[in-house]
């Protein structure tokens, strides 16, 4: 079996509060968008796990795709797998490529090994792996609160609309990025901004995160900058960094202007 988990930008992002347990409660909303991971699953005599595309930077145990699988494993009878990740989303980008590798595993075996796992139980094992993971379950647009977990409708669609997505070689660390901003509770709240028109987003629309990333890594602030000045409506930092997206209205062609990054350019489903 095998399936493609896709990445999120963060339309906005306010960081409200530090919690008791040291995360932070916050205000977003997730946008899933197609740039892909591959995940497949062969039944085997023996477990293996091979992983190609872009090399993930930890041992196989720690591959969030494994802690998923192992999750499931402590709970419920899961039979011997080869298990294989082509890794395509750039990680330490904000892109929440790891949580959505390991929600569509647990979706995966869910399905495979027929457990019938409700979507909530999902979502509370899914949030046991990271605080971007429990999205990646419902996988549709949401404006999402408390860590990141807390989930309503949002009244959005970008279908039609161009995204260029750029990521320069720079990872932002995401503890520290939380551990720099000054946790405070938005005037206006995300989810009435982001029901108005695309056009009204880059007055209204913060990355709380921006505000300390920007000066320790100007260059993610200038390819901000170069989307605006290529016309984009909104652009904005995805998460924590270090990737920054632009919507357009038109198919955008700007790959030679961002060398040595990575670039998704293509039009929203
Ligand atoms: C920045 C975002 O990508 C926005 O969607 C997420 O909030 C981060 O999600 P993530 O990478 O899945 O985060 P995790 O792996 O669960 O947490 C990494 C670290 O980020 C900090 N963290 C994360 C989420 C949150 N709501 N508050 C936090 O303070 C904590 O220090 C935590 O130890
Ligand atoms: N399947 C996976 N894909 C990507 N990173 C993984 C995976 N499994 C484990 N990791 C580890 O997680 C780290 C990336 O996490 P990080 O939160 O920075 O990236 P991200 O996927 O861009 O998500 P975020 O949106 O939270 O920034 C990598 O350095 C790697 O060690």
């Amino acid at each position: 079996m095998i399936c493609f988990p896709n990445a999120k930008i963060n339309l906005g992002l306010n960081v409200v509060s530090k919690r008791p347990d040291g995360y932070h409660n916050i205000e977003t909303i997730f946008y899933p968008v197609p740039v892909k991971d591959a995940l497949e699953i062969v039944g085997a005599d023996s477990f293996s796990f091979t992983q190609t595309g872009i090399p993930v930077d930890a041992p196989a145990e720690k591959n969030l795709v494994i802690k998923a699988m192992n999750l499931l494993k402590s709970r419920y009878e899961i039979p011997e797998l080869n298990v294989h990740l082509l890794k395509a989303i750039p990680f330490g980008a904000g892109l929440g490529g790891g949580s959505a590798d390991a929600a569509f595993m647990l979706k995966l075996l869910n399905d495979y090994c027929k457990l019938d796992i409700s979507q909530e139980e999902l979502e509370k094992l899914a949030s046991s792996i990271g605080a971007d993971c429990p999205f990646f379950i419902r996988n549709t647009p949401v404006f999402a609160s408390g860590t990141g977990n807390i989930f309503e409708p949002v009244k959005l669609s970008l279908k039609g609309y161009h995204l260029c997505l750029v990521k320069p070689d720079v990872a932002v660390s995401t503890p520290e990025a939380y551990a720099n901003v000054t946790p405070q509770a938005p005037h206006v709240s995300l989810k009435e901004i982001a029901e108005k028109p695309v056009t009204d987003w880059k007055e209204l629309m913060i990355n709380d995160f921006e505000k300390s990333v920007f000066p320790k890594y100007p260059v993610i602030s200038e390819i901000k900058e170069m989307l605006y000045r290529e016309g984009a409506l909104y652009a904005s930092m995805s998460g924590s960094g270090s990737s920054v997206f632009g919507l357009f209205r038109e198919a955008t062609g700007l790959k030679g202007l961002f060398p040595d990054c990575f670039v998704w350019e293509g039009q929203l489903p």
